[in-house]
């Protein structure tokens, strides 16, 4: 792609409005603050400097990176960590230009150290409330423990019932099928939940269908190998099943052997409702705009591509009616504008 036309579409997908529906919050622990909160916390870590920590984010695939991403949030210990990390988060998305952020947490990570539920959600909750941009919590399951585990858990969290608009289910996919969690995600649904799963990222498209038949969920979080099922991917098109890609995640732990290979205009190109976000900004090496800049930069995306990616981010989205009709007015507002810029042309790949 020329230069200019590039420097154009870069600045109009960094500036667009936009939501983020998958963004794990303690993958948005940056090693200076997993050290920071260490010694406030007097918790001894296995790395001697935050370039230590950093040097060792090379990951050969999903385990790898999961180690070291349980290893560093270890260091959470009070409502007060849980706050600072959400904080920090809130702002650096903020002025990546986005308006919602729908966020994740993995309660099991920290209960299962003592850490009390009320401390973790408290303090993720209590900076959404303060924090610049529009944020809500979805609770995750981890799907390496079993479902009894997560059945506890869905109990200590309902006292927060009224914090949480959904629960999703995350950690190493591959022998983990959605299957294993049929019966809470039954019970959440009675509960009025919001149901979303991480499926199809390393595990087979199978997966993805499992996850839509018998968890019944919204959203498939990434969802990428659905292109090798056909019948699926017509099915998630014309469901318009949103998926939530995140393409630095997918290269950091080699889904794709690098960004010119994902499959991003693939998906895009079979109608699906994709959705681009940063997974574990700390880990992966960036945060939403760095997602869209290093998308847009490696493959044959497009302005209409970005108009799509930023309605999708809202219509995909766990808003209200209202909320989602005033984000897409915006959308639309920007994108009148932007389609009036020489360089960054509608239709060209
Ligand atoms: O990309 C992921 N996949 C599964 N579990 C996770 N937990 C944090 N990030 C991920
Ligand atoms: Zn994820």
């Amino acid at each position: 792609m020329p230069n200019d036309r590039f420097d154009a579409l870069r600045t109009i997908v960094q500036q667009m409005p936009k939501a983020e529906l998958h963004i794990h919050i303690e993958g948005s622990l940056e090693p200076e603050l997993i050290f920071a909160l260490a010694q406030r916390n007097g918790v001894s870590l296995p790395y001697e400097s935050v370039a230590q920590l950093r040097q060792a984010y090379d990951f050969a695939d999903l385990q790898s990176f999961l180690d070291i991403y349980y290893a560093g949030a270890s260091v959470l210990r009070e409502e007060r960590d849980f706050y600072d990390m959400t904080m920090a988060y809130l702002r650096r998305a903020h002025a990546d230009n986005v308006r919602h952020a729908e966020i994740f947490f993995d309660p099991q990570t920290h209960t299962a150290r003592g850490v009390p539920m009320a401390a973790v959600v408290g303090g993720i909750f209590r900076a959404c409330q303060d924090g610049p941009i529009s944020a809500s919590l979805i609770m995750c399951f981890l799907r390496h423990l079993s479902e009894e585990e997560a059945i506890a858990t869905l109990e200590e969290a309902l006292p927060f019932r009224d914090k949480i608009i959904g629960v999703g289910l995350d950690s190493s996919e591959r022998g983990h099928p959605p299957e294993k969690f049929m019966r809470v995600f039954r019970r959440c649904k009675e509960l009025g939940f919001h149901l979303v799963a991480h499926a199809g990222e390393e595990g087979p498209p199978a997966y993805i269908e499992t996850a839509l038949d018998l968890l019944e969920v919204e959203r498939i979080d990434h969802g990428v190998r659905c292109l090798e099922d056909p019948r699926l991917t017509e099915r998630l098109a014309r469901e318009r099943i949103a998926l939530t890609v995140c393409p630095l995640s997918n290269v950091k732990l080699r889904v794709f052997p690098d960004m010119a290979a994902h499959n991003l205009p693939a998906l895009l190109a079979a109608g699906l409702r994709v959705t681009i976000n940063s997974d574990d900004p700390a880990y992966f090496g960036g945060y939403l705009n760095d997602n869209f800049e290093a998308a847009f930069a490696a493959l044959p995306l497009t302005l209409a591509h970005a108009e799509a990616l930023a309605r999708n981010s809202f219509g995909a989205a766990f808003l209200g009616a209202a909320a989602k009709r005033a984000h897409l007015e915006e959308v639309d507002a920007f994108f009148s504008k932007a389609s009036h810029t020489p360089t960054a042309d509608r239709t060209h790949v």
